[in-house]
């Protein structure tokens, strides 16, 4: 390990997010009583312009009147680049209540996006008077936010989670696809006359999660838009989970029973990586470093890799 240590990421789960526009009421309680970790009430891309005032005082009323329960309650505010995002900010901090857990930042495109908004968000608590401090999200999803990965992750005490935003991402990258997330098409391998379909998303989200992880930040795979193909979303979010992302967006209900299943470790993976704890416990206990488990090696590395399937299981409750 490096003299300067990797940072945890917060403590809390984050196996799926739940979006919704804040034009649509109606889908307030829904997304409520669902079972996402986190709610994300949007006031940006999925809410038209004329819409933008009302959806604002829409989610600020529901904040204080909706039991949201345990779940994470997160609003996105629209972009740096629009009249609109400090008016977000401004009226959520002084009018809306302290349940509100986090701001999301869309199309962020370096640290100083996030300073802005922490800096705005940091003077607005202070004059208020909030207890609760804000936590800010972001969206990586244009070529700027990739290409400063790393200092966005480093940009705040007050971040926890960065996503991939794959419709915006492959916009801003002139990718040849109308998809959100997932196949696509035109981008495979040929070997001896067949196809092989390869992953366009992989390097952007290795390249999110090793910054995440450097800066103790929480990796979430972004939307994924054929919401009635649940195997085309199975698929992407295992290579998401297996990357070491810890949860995906839903932009339907029926994505996050999906989501959470694929997120949370199974029965068989927990009591694996027990077994591994006590067998590296028994090791260490007669003055090995490494030892066997079913026929595989395992050392210290695998105690690392062991409490992480071990830590999520103990926050899901398994
Ligand atoms: C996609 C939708 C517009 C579909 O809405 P609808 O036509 O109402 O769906 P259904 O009729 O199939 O709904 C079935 C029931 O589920 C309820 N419902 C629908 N959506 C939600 C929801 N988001 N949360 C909770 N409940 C929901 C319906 O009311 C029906 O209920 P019932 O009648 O009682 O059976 C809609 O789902 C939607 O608006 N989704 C969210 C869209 C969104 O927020 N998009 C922004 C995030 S993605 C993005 O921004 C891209 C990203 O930035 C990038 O660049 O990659
Ligand atoms: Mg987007």
């Amino acid at each position: 390990m490096s003299f300067r240590t990797q940072p945890a990421p917060p403590a809390r789960l984050n196996r799926c997010q739940l979006f919704g526009p804040g034009s649509r009421e109606a889908l307030f309680a829904k997304m409520a009583g669902s079972a996402a970790d986190v709610i994300n009430l949007d006031l940006e891309d999925s809410v038209a312009p004329d819409d933008k005032a009302q959806a604002r005082r829409n989610i600020i009323q529901a904040i204080g009147d909706i039991d949201w329960g345990t779940k994470t309650l997160s609003v996105r505010i629209n972009g740096l680049d629009t009249p609109w995002w400090y008016r977000d900010v401004v009226d959520l901090l002084e009018q809306a209540g302290e349940r509100l857990d986090l701001i999301m930042i869309p199309k962020v495109g370096n640290a100083a996006d996030i300073y802005a908004v922490d800096a705005l968000v940091t003077a607005i608590e202070a004059a208020k008077g909030r207890q609760k401090r804000i936590g800010l999200e972001v969206i990586i999803e244009s070529a700027a936010g990739i290409t400063h990965v790393e200092e966005i992750a480093a940009a705040s005490p007050r971040l926890q989670a960065m996503s991939l935003g794959a419709a915006d991402f492959a916009a801003s990258m002139g990718m040849a696809t109308t998809g959100i997330g997932g196949t696509q098409e035109n981008y495979y391998m040929l070997h001896e006359g067949a196809k092989h379909w390869s992953d366009p998303w992989h390097w952007a989200q290795t390249a999110i999660v090793a910054a995440c992880r450097t800066h103790g930040v929480l990796p979430v795979d972004g939307p994924f838009g054929d919401f009635s193909d649940d195997e085309g979303f199975r698929a992407q979010a295992r290579r998401s989970a297996t990357l070491g992302m810890v949860g995906k967006w839903a932009i339907h209900p029926k994505q996050v029973a999906l989501a959470n299943e694929v997120f949370s470790p199974s029965e068989q993976a927990v009591t694996e990586a027990r077994e591994i704890l006590a067998a590296m416990e028994e090791a260490k206990r007669t003055g090995a470093g490494a030892t066997v488990y079913k026929g595989r090696l395992v050392d210290i590395a695998s105690i690392r890799q062991a409490q992480v399937i071990v830590r999520q299981a103990e926050l899901i409750g398994a």
